[in-house]
């Protein structure tokens, strides 16, 4: 038993980079388009739903808000394709993550409090608690559909570990 307690820091493009991408504007150089009446933000996020021919889909978890402190029972992983996380309202959410691996390394854990108007993308593979509101709303969801195992689960429940956060 691992008896651990996790709490969350700030996002940032940096210390998330090994887990994926930070879904937002800053720091992107924006095309003028539309005759001046939207600007377009580029390769914001790595989108990888190919291995084994799979295609990407677009879809909505209608999320509801999770209690804090929280028990991380389990983790899972997509070793097909990467998974992106978008708020379709302003919110706080937050990532709960470890490295990719045969199971999560439980020293390697890390959580990131995603502030108003962020996303976020996991690269594939890596392990993570599903998605964690911090209030009924609705997210949009970009990953992998198709052939093959892409929902890999590792069952936590004996390693006592809390996600602590307060909003
Ligand atoms: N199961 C499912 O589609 N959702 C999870 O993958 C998640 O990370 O929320
Ligand atoms: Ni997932």
């Amino acid at each position: 038993m691992s008896n651990l307690v996790i709490k969350p820091k700030a996002i940032n493009k940096e210390n998330f980079k090994k887990f994926g991408d930070m879904i937002t504007t800053d720091g992107i150089k924006p095309l003028e388009i539309n005759d001046g009446y939207a600007k377009r933000y580029d390769g914001i996020a790595n989108l990888d739903a190919r291995k084994d021919n799979g295609d990407s889909i677009i879809s909505i978890f209608s999320a509801l808000k999770r209690s804090f402190p929280m028990k991380v029972d389990m983790m899972e992983k997509h070793p097909l394709g990467s998974q992106a996380f978008i708020p379709m309202k302003e919110t706080t959410f937050l990532a709960f993550v470890a490295p990719e691996g045969d199971k999560p390394d439980l020293n390697k854990i890390e959580a990131f409090i995603i502030p108003n108007g962020i996303g976020v993308n996991y690269n594939a593979g890596i392990w993570h608690f599903p998605l964690i509101a911090t209030e009924d709303m609705n997210f949009l969801v970009v990953d992998r559909k198709g052939e093959g195992d892409n929902l890999i689960l590792h069952d936590l429940n004996k390693e006592n570990i809390t996600l602590e956060f307060q909003a």
